[in-house]
């Protein structure tokens, strides 16, 4: 797993329990298939449900749980992790998706404590489904986790800018 293993398995987990496209994109099928045993004709369109395979009781131990450290335990069932779907026509994304996830979060929470601005009052993890997730509005405060003059130098350095 690399450096920072807790962030990459809270990111993993996130992207299981609430994928952002969680019906991925529609495709048509060329010519007669099967999945899982099941047939399927051509020029059927086939959807994959991928919040539905991210809550498979019969794969994920607890599956409506947030528990990042299911993906810190030897034997996770990577394999049916797929918010990016899977194949030849998985997210061409995934890479610079992640890479910026792990970089902003990461940075984030490097700088600041995230609290409820009430103690207590989590917000709802209810989402709309549509063709990416939306969750609904909420408040969060950004309590800086050290002193002003240690936050020079800024996040990302500011040189070499051209207008
Ligand atoms: C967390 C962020 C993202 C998620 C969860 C996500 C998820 C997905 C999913 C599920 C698909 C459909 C795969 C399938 O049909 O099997 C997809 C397709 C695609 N995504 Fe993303 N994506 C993300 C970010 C991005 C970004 C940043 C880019 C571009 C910079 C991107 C570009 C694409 C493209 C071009 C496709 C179509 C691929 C094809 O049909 O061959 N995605 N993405």
């Amino acid at each position: 797993m690399g450096r920072l293993p807790l962030l990459r398995a809270t990111i993993t987990e996130t992207l299981r329990l609430r994928p952002p496209a969680p019906l991925a994109l529609p495709h048509c099928t060329r010519r007669h298939t099967s999945v899982g045993g099941v047939p399927v004709p051509a020029g059927s369109i086939v959807i994959p449900n991928l919040f539905a395979a991210h809550h498979d009781p019969e794969t994920w131990h607890r599956p409506d749980e947030f528990l990042p450290e299911r993906f810190l335990e030897p034997g996770a069932p990577w394999r049916a992790l797929v918010p990016f779907g899977c194949g030849a026509r998985s997210c061409l994304g995934e890479a610079l998706a992640r890479a910026e996830l792990f970089v902003f979060l990461g940075h984030i929470l490097h700088h600041f404590r995230l609290e409820p601005p009430v103690p207590g009052a989590l917000p709802k993890l209810g989402v709309t489904a549509g063709t990416v997730l939306r969750c609904p509005p909420f408040c969060v405060r950004l309590v800086p986790c050290h002193p002003p003059e240690s936050s020079w130098p800024p996040l990302f350095p500011i040189g070499h800018q051209s207008l």
